[in-house]
């Protein structure tokens, strides 16, 4: 019988052994700290901890397709049965789950460093997910170096100053496009057109590249940004469960073709850039990136792949937010007429009709700003913002320990019928209300119970440009066109897909020209 057991089964009955020992320990011997009181958590199993309630929504909802509407529907289920302050476990990690806008204000205010980094997934060599990305960056030296540099240099002001014949061409083509539809009588699914349109301002300003289908190079960018966009959550899942196997030798994630194709094409526009002659003119991000790397005084020395996973990383960030929120914008005005129509005269008598919109006219239009506002509140297109709290603390009155997963819901917080007024209304007129000088305070609530862009130190870094873009886009489709749809009314409900609050029934209309006369001559004087 001794020698049926060889060495390798020794091994293997010892770690079970092992296994068990521990799992005993956790069950029997662990205490749970009574001293702190901890946020109020639904009945839990021992080992898998909350998984059990996933499982019964499920079962509920088999219907649902698992992540196309899961997260903030399982989310929802928990909040208003449980409290909107809720711990809850996966397994062995622990998760705060905040849906109301007081906590929200509580922790982007007197927690905020604490929970200025993530913590998501990474994996080492890739560019997707990688660890030296700065989206997964903990707040440290290099998130700190990146953001000033974001801030001055890549979105600065002077930046965008200088990257706005971009935008204006590409919104330009975008009219040429819709002209030429509304010639034809054709409908356009909006957010196809939206994504060329972002997806080329975001490759131009990154790389000094178009999306434009005479280059084959850069038509591969636009194929290999849907492939990876379609299959982001899967990525996220081979980098939790795949990535522990690439600890060990075993390489699977990195094998996969359409980030293999991402990283030789960066890598050979890194190479032209270098290259190209006339460095210091017309510099775009890339440029940019690159002398900083080749700096010997720069404060931070950044790597090659630092800015490969960078550039990826605004491809992702920059280009489903913006078009659902085109989207979810568009479908609110056609669903208001009264609110297309003060929103044209407004645009009619600050901008007129023998000129297009421009990024300059948008501080003097308040409805069209508030518009936007309003759609971003009910549609924010991240409805849960992960974090991590790095030490202990207490919120809401409850003792957190440090290294819980936060998630904020950020949908929930928006619609919190505690702090918006008829919260499931779009009032635009919300966001028309000014404040006098002296009401610093309730300013700063204001801005943070209003999280589309997320909060604090690791908000959204380019919530300026995000604003420009799909300004200037609903204001253009404003000025230039009315627009029939099939039906009364757009269909407003939304799903999550690819991280993202979209709508699931893509918004189709045919555009109807309202201005053609528009001179290429006096386009945007
Ligand atoms: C309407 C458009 C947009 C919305 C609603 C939006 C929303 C968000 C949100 C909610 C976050 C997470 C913030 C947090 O954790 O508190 C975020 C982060 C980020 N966004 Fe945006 N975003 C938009 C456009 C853009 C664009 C155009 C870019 C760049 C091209 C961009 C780049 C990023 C980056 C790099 C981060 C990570 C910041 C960090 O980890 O510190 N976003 N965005």
């Amino acid at each position: 019988m001794a020698s049926i057991i060889t060495g390798e089964c020794q091994y293997f009955i010892l770690i079970l052994l092992c296994f068990f020992a521990f799992i005993c320990f956790f069950l029997f011997f662990t205490k749970p700290t009574h001293s702190v009181r901890l946020p109020p958590s639904p009945p839990s199993l021992p080992i898998i901890g909350h998984l059990h309630h996933l499982l019964f929504f499920l079962l509920y909802k088999p219907s649902l397709f698992f992540f196309d509407i899961l997260p903030l529907e399982f989310l929802h289920t928990l909040s208003s049965k449980y409290g909107t302050l809720l711990l809850f476990r996966a397994s062995f990690f622990p998760f705060l789950l905040v849906s109301s806008a007081s906590v929200a204000y509580e922790i982007f205010t007197t927690h905020d460093v604490n929970v200025s980094s993530r913590n998501l997934p990474t994996n080492e060599g890739s560019i997707i997910f990688d660890t030296s990305g700065f989206v997964t960056a903990p707040y440290g030296g290099y998130f700190k170096f990146m953001k000033k540099l974001i801030v001055t240099k890549l979105l600065g002001p002077n930046a965008q100053v200088q990257s706005r014949s971009i935008r204006e061409d590409e919104l330009e083509r975008l009219r040429g496009i819709l002209l030429d539809k509304a010639r034809k009588k054709e409908s356009v699914e909006i957010n196809k057109e939206a994504r060329k349109l972002v997806g080329n301002i975001v490759a131009r300003m990154t790389m000094g590249r178009s999306f434009t289908e005479e280059n084959g190079d850069v038509e591969s960018i636009q194929s290999l940004v849907a492939k990876a966009n379609a299959s982001k959550i899967k990525m996220a899942l081979s980098v939790l469960i795949f990535g522990q196997l690439e600890k060990v030798g075993i390489s699977w994630f990195k094998k996969r073709t359409v980030i293999k194709k991402f990283d030789k094409l960066i890598e050979r526009c890194l190479v032209e850039h270098k290259e190209k002659p006339n460095k210091d003119q017309c510099m775009d991000m890339m440029d940019v990136l690159l002398a900083v790397s080749e700096d010997p005084n720069a404060e931070y020395k950044i790597t090659r792949n630092n800015i490969k996973a960078f550039l990826v990383e605004l491809f992702f960030g920059g280009i489903d937010t913006s078009v659902n929120s085109i989207q979810w914008t568009m479908a609110e005005i056609i669903n208001n007429p009264i609110i297309a129509d003060r929103l044209r005269e407004e645009i009619d008598s600050v901008v007129g009709k023998s000129r297009l919109i421009q990024e300059t006219d948008l501080p003097n239009l308040p409805y069209l700003q508030a518009v936007i506002k309003e759609a971003l509140r009910l549609h924010p297109p991240v409805p849960i913002i992960p974090r991590e709290f790095n030490q202990g603390c207490t919120v809401g009155g409850f003792f957190v320990p440090g290294k819980t997963r936060l998630l904020v819901n950020i949908f929930a917080v928006m619609r919190d019928p505690n702090v918006w007024e008829d919260p499931l209304e779009f009032k635009p007129e919300r966001f028309l209300t000014s404040l006098s000088p002296g009401q610093e305070d309730e300013r700063n609530k204001q801005t943070l119970k209003y999280l589309p862009f997320g909060g604090g130190r690791r908000g959204c870094p380019a919530s300026n440009l995000g604003y420009m873009i799909v300004g200037t886009t609903i204001g253009m489709m404003l000025q230039c066109f009315d627009w029939s749809i099939k039906g009364e009314k757009v269909n407003m409900d939304g799903c999550f897909k690819e991280f993202t609050e979209t709508m699931a029934y893509p918004l189709t209309f045919t555009p109807v020209t309202r201005i053609s006369t528009i001179d290429s001559e006096t386009l945007h004087t």
